[in-house]
């Protein structure tokens, strides 16, 4: 057989390549199919990657040309405003700004990342609805510490539905019980105050955040919380991360190059681990607890002692079990205990933040603390027949938890994007796709248009009005009288809702505010209510130099008081 008379098969195909002389007159046709297919590749990357830079570059020059149009400080240099501030004076910056530009002022970062704040409580009303989104680096944030989850996600659509459930289980939660934390958990850490800090001198910030890790470690564990042996590294490991977390996430591409980055690393995976075992501790705790029950009326024995020294409640928790199964369930691929230990994280912080908040109000302002305490003991002396008391009975202990949370807030910006779709806003602006959009707090809570001349005071009174139709900026009642006297003018007063006023803000508003203000605000009133009718709160002689009134800058400078808890003779 001659060489062009090969047979056409695939044999015949491959050995006919091998050959040099090219002579054969078959086409070469896998040769000629791989060229086209790589020929066809190739155009649809190009296609691709050029369609990818064209977007880019339009969706900058939009930045750019929207960005223009906003009104704001000329841009210094090619990295923007950022050189400019630090964490520090970026309120500072901000406010003389709008006082300025007017209430709507746009900075540069960089020549990519435009930030604009809002400062109008209306025009933040609307922006807060329609901004979906969180910043990447707030998801970054929490991905790297403690995974993929669906809550803390930047995407509205990836949080929407474990926001819901989550927020149902909190209320029903609180339909439960009327005071948000039973009262064996305020028990305990009114007990763990008395016997580690009566009367000596304590760090503010310290003794908050042991008093918010209790309440949210209880609250999503169970009571076997207060007695896991492991709580005290678990608390210390939860502080560590929350000081890197956002160090580490401001990289884009995680640093694995870097030596802290894995120690950081290694640290989450502890908190993992302690995070799975107190979840298995609890439901093996929570079956032993089932089968004790007394089956004739379907009640469990309460306050058992186990294992070791630790002391282990049992109760109708069956809410509970509901909201750690439902945050640890593995969601839209979430990792286990992601949203546990997000929760954890951002319950813990901002908790702390604002019992330490209303501690430092309550060591400047003596006379408001005894005001308080003559409101606990007339509300407990009046339902003492009951045995019940509802904590909005308290009003006035309710009106200065919001009117701490309103001079001090716990952060001083809240921040949104929308990734998508550009924000057209009711004042006649547009915001372009992609921009940071923030809300100075500080700014909008302590503006004298919004809440009066005394808006720079610790008034707890703007929160109270005997008709609903009267404005917050009115205060009602002098801060100085008798006790006896300023409680009996309490009792006419009506506790207003902060929340249905624009520019009280303390937990965002709109679609991602948060789910937890409610359960908040109300276990800290508990918290509160029990503690002060034990103890008196006292600044470290000597140190009586905090202001009494603030100005933006002494709400970030004000320092963390040491305080002591004097125990009252009953
Ligand atoms: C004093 C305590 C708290 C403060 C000051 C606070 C404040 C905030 C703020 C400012 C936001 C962002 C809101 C926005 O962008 O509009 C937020 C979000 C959130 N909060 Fe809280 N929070 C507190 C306690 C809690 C607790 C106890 C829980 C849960 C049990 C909780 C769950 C959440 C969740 C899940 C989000 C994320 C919502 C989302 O991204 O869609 N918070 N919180």
């Amino acid at each position: 057989m001659k060489p062009c008379e090969t047979p056409y098969t695939l044999l015949g195909v491959l050995l006919s390549r091998r050959r040099s002389n090219y002579s054969c007159e078959y086409p070469n046709f896998l040769r000629d199919y791989a060229i086209r297919e790589i020929n066809v590749l190739l155009w649809i990357s190009l296609i691709a990657i050029t369609t990818f830079l064209v977007k880019r570059v339009i969706k900058l020059m939009k930045l750019w040309s929207y960005g223009r149009n906003l009104p704001g400080p000329p841009c210094p240099s090619l990295f923007g405003h950022s050189q400019l501030f630090s964490g520090e004076n970026l309120i500072e910056f901000l406010s003389k700004s709008h006082e300025k530009y007017g209430s709507i002022v746009r900075l540069w970062l960089g020549p990519t990342q435009l930030m604009v704040s809002v400062k109008d409580p209306v025009i933040i009303k609307e922006m807060l609805i329609k901004a979906e989104d969180k910043l990447p680096a707030t998801e970054r944030a929490f991905h790297m510490a403690f995974g993929r989850s669906s809550l803390f996600a930047s995407s509205f659509k990836k949080v929407q539905k474990r926001r819901e459930s989550l927020a149902e289980q909190l209320n029903n939660i609180l339909l439960q019980r009327a005071n948000a934390i039973p009262s064996k958990v305020v028990d305990y850490i009114v007990q763990n105050v008395g016997s580690t800090t009566a009367n000596r001198v304590s760090d503010c910030r310290s003794i908050s955040q042991h008093m918010a890790f209790s309440i949210l470690g209880s609250t999503l564990f169970g009571d076997v919380f207060l007695g896991w042996s492991n709580a005290t590294l678990y608390e210390e490991m939860l502080m560590k991360i929350s000081k890197e977390a956002s160090f580490w996430a401001s990289y884009t591409i995680p640093p694995f190059w870097k030596r802290g980055f894995w120690r950081f690393k290694c640290l989450c995976t502890e908190l993992r681990c302690l995070t799975l075992d107190i979840i298995q501790q609890r439901r093996k705790y929570y079956k032993f607890s089932q089968l004790d029950q007394n089956p004739s009326n379907g009640t469990t024995k309460i306050g058992r002692v186990v294992e070791s020294d630790a002391v282990i409640f049992s109760g109708g928790l069956m809410e509970d079990d509901l909201l750690l199964a439902n945050l640890d369930g593995h969601l839209n691929g979430d990792e286990p205990c992601g949203n546990v230990m997000g929760v954890m994280f951002h319950g813990c912080l901002t908790t702390a933040g604002l019992i330490g908040n209303i501690l430092t109000m309550l060591v400047i302002h003596p006379e408001i603390q005894d005001k308080i305490y003559s409101e606990i003991m007339m509300v407990h002396k009046r339902s003492s027949k009951s045995g019940v008391h509802n904590i909005y009975d308290m009003k006035f202990l309710m009106a200065t938890v919001y009117e701490s949370a309103r001079l001090l807030p716990v952060g001083p910006l809240l921040q949104r994007c929308s990734r998508t779709h550009d924000l057209d806003l009711k004042a006649g602006v547009t915001v372009p796709a992609g921009s940071i959009l923030v809300v100075p707090i500080q700014l909008v809570q302590m503006d004298g248009s919004s809440w009066g001349k005394d808006a720079s005071e610790f008034n707890p009174h703007r929160f109270l009005s005997k008709d609903e139709r009267r404005s917050f900026s009115e205060p009602r009642v002098p801060l100085t009288g008798a006790a006896d006297e300023v409680v009996s003018i309490e009792e006419s007063l009506v506790l207003n809702d902060p929340s249905v006023t624009d520019s009280f803000l303390p937990f965002g508003s709109g679609t991602r505010a948060c789910i937890g203000q409610k359960f908040a605000i109300l276990g800290i009133a508990t918290l509160f209510a029990s503690l002060l009718q034990h103890f008196e709160v006292r600044l470290e002689p000597g140190s009586e130099t905090i202001p009494k009134s603030m100005n933006n800058s002494i709400v970030q400078l004000l320092p963390t008081p040491k305080i002591v808890f004097v125990e009252r003779n009953r």
